[in-house]
C-alpha cells in the first residue's frame, strides 16, 4: 500500500485495503487465563475466537507507524472476561494510544517493575501507554469491543516478560 491513504477506520474496510487479519483463539493464549479448568471446558467444545487484528501492510521503516484495528469479542473463561495477551515493545520501546471505535473495557498496563494500572477504553476515548508499560485490552462489555491502535511501525512484541508478569499485581 502506498504510503498515502485515507480509509474509513472499520475491520471491513480495512481487508478491502489489503489488511492482514490475525485470529487469536483460545488454544493459543490459555496459560494467560488464571482458570485453566474453565479454559479446558470451552475448548471441549470448540476453539473459541478470542479475537481479531487486522493490519495494514507496512514497510517497517522507523518513521512509520503500525495503524490495526483489533475487534476483541465479549466472553468470560471463568470470571475472567475475553482479553488480548498482551506485550511490551522491546527496548528502545515506544509509545501505543488505543482509541475506541465501539464497546467497552480497560487497557491494563504493567511496567517492569511490576506496577500495575487500568485505563478506561470505550468509543470516544483515547488510552495512551507510554514506553515501557506492557499493554493488554480486556473487553469488560457484552458487545464486541473494537479498537484503533497506533504505535512505531518498527516495535517488535515482547510476548514472554508480559507473559512472567501477566498483568498481576507483585506480593
Ligand atoms: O499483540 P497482542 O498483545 O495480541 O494484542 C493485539 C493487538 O492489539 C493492538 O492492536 C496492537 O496495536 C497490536 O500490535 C496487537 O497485535
Ligand atoms: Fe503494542
Amino acid at each position: 500500500m502506498e504510503k498515502l491513504f485515507s480509509i474509513p477506520l472499520l475491520p471491513a474496510d480495512y481487508e478491502t485495503y489489503g489488511a492482514l487479519k490475525t485470529v487469536r483463539r483460545l488454544s493459543q493464549m490459555k496459560s494467560l487465563y488464571a482458570d485453566q479448568e474453565a479454559a479446558d471446558r470451552l475448548l471441549e467444545n470448540g476453539d473459541p475466537v478470542i479475537y481479531e487484528v487486522y493490519e495494514l501492510p507496512h514497510p517497517n521503516d522507523e518513521t512509520d507507524l503500525l495503524v490495526n484495528i483489533t475487534v476483541l469479542y465479549p466472553g468470560y473463561v471463568g470470571d475472567e472476561p475475553y482479553m488480548t495477551k498482551g506485550h511490551f515493545h522491546r527496548e528502545p520501546d515506544t509509545a501505543e494510544a488505543v482509541i475506541g471505535l465501539s464497546g467497552e473495557g480497560e487497557l491494563l498496563v504493567q511496567n517492569r517493575e511490576g506496577e500495575l494500572r487500568s485505563l478506561k477504553v470505550a468509543a470516544g476515548r483515547i488510552s495512551y501507554a507510554g514506553g515501557g508499560w506492557a499493554h493488554r485490552v480486556v473487553n469488560t462489555g457484552s458487545e464486541n469491543l473494537v479498537f484503533f491502535a497506533v504505535s512505531g511501525a518498527n516495535i517488535v512484541h515482547d510476548y514472554e516478560t508480559a507473559a512472567e508478569l501477566n498483568f498481576k499485581k507483585r506480593q
